[in-house]
């Protein structure tokens, strides 16, 4: 099938190749015009494992390219994904702009039918705002099908390649014959399509993340209850998981949830709410919560320091919001930089993927080390904000040659307690005891 993609960012760039990977003719459209030449020139703007063999791969079949032209990529599109930005309006509904701009766009350079296929995240009722725009600006039949994307960040290949399940919002039976076509080698271990009204699903994609956002931050909470009972969030993560009904997955405590999707879903689903009269109180605390989750190691460090930090110095390892991205968006490491500096501190990073993305944030700031050890040089503790897995097994000796004092703040729990103990470092982690060398002696203190 002969297929444009609006936008190229993780969403639409990951849709693009994948969907070129099954045999199609894929043209991808930007406005930013230094992106779409890097991706003319053969070069991923974005780092996402397994993308590359992938976009290589089809640029050099010529299934895949790349354009800032919007009239070359629709005219002979059968199918139009829009995979554009709905960030966060100034009142925290989502901002619709780039849609409905978009779609005002194709409407004036379209000539025939086509399937405009919706893959941002948008609230109910857009899919019909969509269609009203169509209806006003062309006499062409179009069917505007709201399809949410469910992939993560960093396993964003494998997410598209082999989805749990592909949802589509559409009554137009035309549309959905097509849409079956095009998704069939994607879901050939049996994984199921499910067909539903626009509106329900577009409501499906706020509640998944919204409720893997309240998941993630139950488990927080619980974390800090297991800091003050002298509970293991781990063995109770472990003992909760192993019930079916709640599954293993998603149950990791740390320093909240970051990334460019569930804070700014769950606040607009709020929004919405509020807008329907519907007080949607889970999700306020949810959000709530979550602000203050993501200083918590920053107000470890401050207890730590006798409520005084200006004058230190720290190392933070792992700045993008989650491993294997170079995405740092709503990146916990951001707010406790912020917090760190805003005390007196100054702070070193050091991140795989994500430094050239908080250069372009805190500039001469920080500072920005080469790798993992040196960040270390001068620091009175290492902060951990990303549980990249590089980090996992360091050369601790190597390590406590550099730093100045023994001592980590871990909002990733990455070490074993009995590991720290044995090497004599003061390891204070998320919701497990506290591990404090005092007087010489290594003793395991049960907060
Ligand atoms: N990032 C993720 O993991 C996921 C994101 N989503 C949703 O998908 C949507 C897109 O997200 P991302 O890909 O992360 O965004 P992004 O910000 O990475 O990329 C958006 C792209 O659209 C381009 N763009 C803006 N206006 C344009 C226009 N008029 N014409 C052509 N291109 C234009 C931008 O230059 C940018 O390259 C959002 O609604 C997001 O909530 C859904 C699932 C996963
Ligand atoms: O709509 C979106 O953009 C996407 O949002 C999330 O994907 P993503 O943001 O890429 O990453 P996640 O793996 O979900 O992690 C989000 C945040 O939650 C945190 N998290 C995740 C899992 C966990 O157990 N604990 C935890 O703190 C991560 O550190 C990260 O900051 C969803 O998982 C995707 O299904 C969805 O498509």
């Amino acid at each position: 099938m002969k297929i444009a993609v609006i936008g190229t960012g993780y969403v639409g760039l990951v849709t693009g190749t994948c969907l070129a990977e099954t045999g199609n003719d894929v043209t991808c459209v930007d406005i930013n015009v230094a992106k779409i030449q890097k991706m003319q020139a053969g070069e991923l703007p974005i780092y996402e494992p397994g993308l590359d063999l992938l976009f290589h791969r089809n640029i050099s079949q010529k299934r895949l390219t790349f354009t800032t032209d919007l009239a070359l990529a629709v005219k002979d599109a059968q199918i139009i994904f829009m995979a554009l930005p709905t960030p966060p309006g100034g009142d925290g509904a989502a901002d619709l702009s780039y849609i409905l701009g978009a779609a005002k766009d194709i409407a004036h350079l379209i000539t025939d039918y086509k399937i405009i296929v919706n893959k941002s995240t948008v609230p109910v009722g857009t899919a019909d705002k969509v269609s009203a725009i169509f209806k006003t600006y062309t006499d062409i039949k179009v069917d505007v099908v709201s399809n949410p994307e469910f992939l993560r960040e960093g396993v964003a290949v494998d997410d598209f390649m082999k989805p749990d399940r592909v949802v589509l919002g559409t009554t137009s039976e035309h549309a959905k014959k097509i849409m079956t076509e095009l998704y069939a080698p994607y879901v050939r271990q049996g994984n199921p399509i499910l067909f539903m009204d626009e509106r329900s699903s577009e409501l499906t994609k706020y509640a998944a993340n919204s409720f893997l956002a309240t998941k993630i931050t139950f488990m927080n909470e619980i974390a800090n209850l297991c800091e003050l009972l002298g509970a293991d969030v781990d063995a109770v993560r472990k003992g909760m998981g192993s019930d079916e009904r709640i599954g293993k997955r998603f149950l990791f405590p740390g320093i909240g949830y970051g990334g460019s999707c569930f804070p700014k879903d769950v606040q607009a689903l709020v929004k919405a709410s509020d807008e329907n009269v519907y007080d949607f109180k889970i999700l306020k605390s949810v959000m709530e919560v979550n602000e203050l989750q993501k200083t918590i190691l920053v107000d470890k460090v401050i207890t730590y320091f006798n409520q005084n930090i200006s004058g230190k110095h720290f190392a933070i390892w792992g700045l993008a919001f989650k491993p294997e991205t170079d995405d740092v968006r709503e990146a916990p490491a951001l707010y406790i930089i912020k917090a760190l500096l805003d005390n007196g501190a100054s702070v070193s990073v050091f991140d795989p993927e994500g430094m050239e993305n908080v250069k372009s944030i805190f500039e001469d700031k920080i500072n920005y080390a080469t790798d993992q050890y040196s960040v270390l040089e001068g620091a009175n503790a290492l902060l951990i904000a990303t549980e990249w897995s590089v980090f996992r097994n360091p050369d601790f000796e190597k390590m406590s040659a550099i730093i100045a004092d023994r001592v980590i703040f871990d909002g990733r729990n990455l070490f074993e307690l009995a590991k720290m103990i044995e090497l004599g470092y003061y390891y204070n982690s998320i919701g497990r005891a506290l591990i404090e060398v005092k007087e010489d002696e290594m003793l395991l203190q049960q907060k």
